[in-house]
């Protein structure tokens, strides 16, 4: 098991978002995480990716508590050990896509030369190699994404979170997108924990849980 969370209860004033909230991850588990809109679906990935601490209720991360870490500490934790995919614009718009998926390694130390190999590996992978000098702003939002799921894994990182990370994009783009995330992460052994409202984006996943007002009911 990579990640156990646990009585998970966070408020926003008198909005209950997340309320006794449970869930666990094996390694390299691919989770997809459904539930109506306002059910407290992102809430749940910003906690259990430690971007938000919760109100109660704990998130173990290989075997480490991560909640309670002070804010130094967590943000190393979540450069060593995970990945983002987000719906769309979070690669860095003045670097090229081949230096956006350098990004993780280099913040990680990882030598320059090193780097860039990497990197490249997975650009050619993912098929967007042809276009790893381009900016963001200079491809399409497929081959974007292509890029931010190349970005997502170059670590190895333990888990990566997804929020509804084909959500920008039309269904042949986002299938290319979610067969690149999920066999991308099956072969690096990265698990996964995707949210999304759509059921064709599930069915990548191993096994879905639902939430409902803040709760998981399956
Ligand atoms: N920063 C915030 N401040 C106040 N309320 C918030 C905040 N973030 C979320 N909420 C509220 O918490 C609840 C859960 O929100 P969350 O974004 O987790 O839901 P969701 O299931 O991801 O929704 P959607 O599918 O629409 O994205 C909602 O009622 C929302 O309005």
């Amino acid at each position: 098991m990579i990640l156990r969370a646990s009585n998970l209860s966070l408020r926003f004033g008198q909005t209950i978002a997340l309320d006794n909230a449970e869930i666990t991850i094996d390694t390299g588990e691919i989770v997809a995480v459904m539930g109506p809109s306002g059910s407290g679906k992102s809430t749940l990935l910003h906690v259990l990716a430690g971007i938000l601490r919760p109100d109660q209720g704990m998130v173990v991360v290989d075997n480490q508590r991560i909640d309670n870490l002070p804010d130094g500490r967590r943000s190393r934790l979540r450069l060593h050990s995970f990945g983002f995919v987000l719906q769309f614009g979070d690669l860095v718009p003045e670097l090229s896509l081949r230096q956006n998926v350098e990004l993780p390694l280099r913040l990680l130390d990882v030598p320059r030369a090193e780097a860039r190999t990497r990197a490249a590996e997975l650009l050619r992978h993912l098929e967007v190699d042809e276009l790893a000098d381009r900016r963001p702003g200079q491809v399409s939002g497929g081959q974007a994404q292509r890029a931010a799921v190349a970005r997502a894994l170059v670590h190895r990182p333990a888990v990566v979170f997804a929020d509804e990370p084909t959500g920008a994009l039309d269904s042949a783009a986002g299938e290319v997108v979610l067969d690149a995330l999920t066999g991308l992460a099956r072969k690096e052994g990265s698990a996964v924990v995707m949210v999304t409202h759509e059921a064709r984006v599930a069915a990548y996943a191993d096994r879905t849980v639902f939430l409902r007002d803040g709760r998981v009911t399956a």
